[in-house]
């Protein structure tokens, strides 16, 4: 390799090509200061990354249970190696969404590039200056329960991952599913005990419980704190002399594994893609396996953290890559992307986007669907999970619901007659709760303070509420997590909910046989604690089919809101009269019954939930 000496004046050098660098110089300046001053940075022109070849490369991801400090110390190790700057005054930089901002949880992967020297683990960079550069790419990982799919993916372009585990909570339910999903995708795993910092932090009883549950030998653990630095230099050593450089065939047509994509406004759809084989130039014409659609490459370059144009990326590298896709929904996460027009093999793991959360809406004016309309119409554009179509509702009117939901107005009253069985879809949950004194039956115990629980359950059963009930009822210790399974066969029956004799659909609701009973009669109390009296009798009941399984009447009441106001104030008869029109805007008339909109979200609860 001309390595290091060309290494040594590429990292003196400003690296940015043309006068794109020259715009983006001036937008940040502090990024050349950063440049200039961080011994551990290379070049990121395109002839620099060639300096990469995959022995050169460490692709790892972050893993961890929901707080455990992921974020955090993906942060500390952009800023050793001069990615960003220290102190940029945005914490936690790999969660760009606002979402993850706001609610302090990471939903989407997001990649970054960084450049590291690396000879001697005993010895700093500073006093190597001959010390090799590596590329590492850290690939983040969302955290939470919702995103296992996601997680596999970004695994799938790594060799090895850091396993960050909390010094005072120890291994929690994610941190058991993440491990797994490492475990199987083949990576080398380095345990990192991060917040050792803390007063409670017990680092050898999570060495322990890294032994007992997964096998993990003691002595491999790194002991960190992402918050005071303590521990952090010992990380990228480790992941460059524990992970294996990325395999991969230099000399075969490119073929690579898209981790992820969004939407931005001026330059349109930007994949974030692993090069598994081969390179990728700017300019070639690509194929996506999943859709069969061909592109050309437009822009393709790394994340440093920013998009850095390189105008190539090599084998085992990652970066990004705009090829004039119009939407997200043709970049598909875990898609293959090839050279156009030639026989290429898939990556293995791709599926399909799957809805892990369903949703009717409707604007609570019907005047509004249009401006409801653009809204969804913007959000579909950049998220590709996100699929809609349109539904009508004679209580609502128009409005719309993600498809897949199984409707249950779709579903024949009277299931006996038509339909020979339904399924429905199942979870494999895993819980870790505090321990109780008591006899050991099927638990598995993880240390003398905690048990983990796994049951199959329904996948409604988890649905609504069932997360903080189990916080609440454990005192925030428990830990939850679960995987897809198997449909199973269920004994579900659709229940209707009649208004005068008339069945209101958007109240319909697809619930057990055994629980039709008890889930009818509370539908019933429910609406008639929220349907105000009218001038005429309402009968509510609840079905299955023909047969009635709960009834309730509301009886008649005439009510004139001017009633008490006799002769005088016209100005307070108007308000009044204003009022009771006000009222009657948030009802939805249903026949000749109006139901205020509260109800349904009440009812959905209780039809979910039971
Ligand atoms: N005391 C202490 N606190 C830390 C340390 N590392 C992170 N934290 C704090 O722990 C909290 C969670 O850290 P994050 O980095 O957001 O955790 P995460 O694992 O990325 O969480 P998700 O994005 O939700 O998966 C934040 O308040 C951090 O400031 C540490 O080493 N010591």
């Amino acid at each position: 390799m001309a390595g290091a000496a060309a290494l040594r004046r590429s990292a003196r050098r400003v690296v940015l090509p043309g006068a794109y660098a020259l715009s983006r110089a001036l937008q940040h300046p502090e990024r050349l200061l950063s440049s200039q001053a961080s011994p551990d940075r290379g070049g990121v022109l395109g002839s620099e990354l060639g300096l990469y070849p995959p022995e050169r490369v460490r692709n790892f991801s972050i893993i961890a249970h929901v707080d455990h400090g992921k974020s955090t110390l993906a942060d500390r190790l952009l800023e050793l190696t001069g990615t960003i700057k220290k102190g940029h005054g945005q914490p936690q930089y790999l969660d760009k969404l606002q979402v993850e901002r706001e609610r302090g949880i990471t939903v989407k992967a997001q990649t970054a590039t960084m450049f590291y020297r690396h000879a001697n683990n005993q010895l700093p960079a500073s006093d190597q200056p001959d010390a090799p550069s590596y590329l590492l790419n850290l690939i983040d990982t969302p955290g939470h329960v919702d995103f296992s799919y996601e997680v596999s993916r970004s695994l799938a372009a790594c060799q090895g991952a850091l396993l960050v585990v909390d010094a005072a909570q120890g291994v929690q339910a994610q941190t058991i599913a993440n491990f797994y999903l490492a475990f199987e995708s083949n990576l080398s795993i380095i345990p990192v005990i991060n917040k050792i910092d803390q007063p409670t932090a017990d680092p050898d009883n999570v060495k322990a419980q890294l032994k007992r549950l997964f096998d993990i030998d003691p002595s491999e653990a790194l002991l960190t704190s992402a918050k005071t630095g303590q521990g952090l230099s010992q990380v990228l050593p480790a992941v460059i002399e524990r992970i294996p450089s990325p395999p991969g065939k230099c000399d075969s047509p490119v073929r690579m594994l898209l981790l992820d994509s969004y939407y931005d406004e001026y330059k349109g759809v930007i994949c974030h893609v692993a090069v598994v084989d081969g390179a990728l130039h700017k300019g070639d014409k690509i194929a996506s396996a999943a859709t069969g659609r061909t592109y050309e490459v437009l822009d393709v370059g790394i994340m440093h953290p920013e998009l850095t144009p390189t105008g190539v990326l090599y084998t085992g590298q990652v970066g990004y890559v705009i090829s004039g896709m119009r939407s997200t929904k043709e970049a598909r996460i875990g898609d293959t992307l090839h050279q156009a027009k030639s026989i290429v093999e898939p990556l293995p793991g791709f599926k399909p986007a799957r809805h892990m959360v369903f949703s009717g809406l409707y604007p609570a004016d019907g005047s509004d669907f249009d401006a409801l309309s653009h809204a969804i119409e913007k959000l579909t554009c950049n998220d590709a999970s996100v699929s809609v179509t349109k539904e009508t509702s004679t209580a609502l009117g128009m409005g719309f619901s993600k498809v897949q939901v199984e409707n249950p107005a779709a579903l024949a009253s009277n299931p006996g007659k038509r339909i020979a069985a339904c399924w429905e879809p199942t979870v494999i949950a895993t819980i870790i709760i505090p321990k109780r004194r008591g006899e050991q039956q099927e638990y598995t115990f993880i240390d003398a303070q905690r048990a983990l629980l796994k049951y199959r359950l329904p996948l409604r059963e988890i649905i609504v509420d069932f997360y903080n009930e189990l916080k609440s009822i454990t005192s925030g210790y428990a830990t939850f997590d679960y995987e897809d399974s198997e449909y199973q066969q269920s004994d579900l029956v659709k229940m209707d909910i009649l208004l005068n004799g008339q069945p209101v659909d958007a109240m319909a609701t697809i619930v057990h046989n055994q629980k039709a009973q008890r889930v009818g009669r509370e539908l019933v109390d429910k609406l008639k604690k929220f349907i105000e009296r009218q001038m005429f009798e309402i009968t509510i009941q609840a079905a299955v089919g023909s047969k009635v399984i709960a009834r309730e009447t509301l009886s008649a009441m005439r009510k004139n809101v001017l009633a008490k106001c006799y002769g005088g104030d016209i100005t307070r008869k108007k308000k009044l009269l204003e009022k009771q029109k006000e009222g009657k805007k948030r009802m939805k008339r249903v026949g000749s019954v109006d139901i205020p909109q509260e109800a349904f979200h009440e009812l959905l609860k209780v039809s979910n939930s039971k």
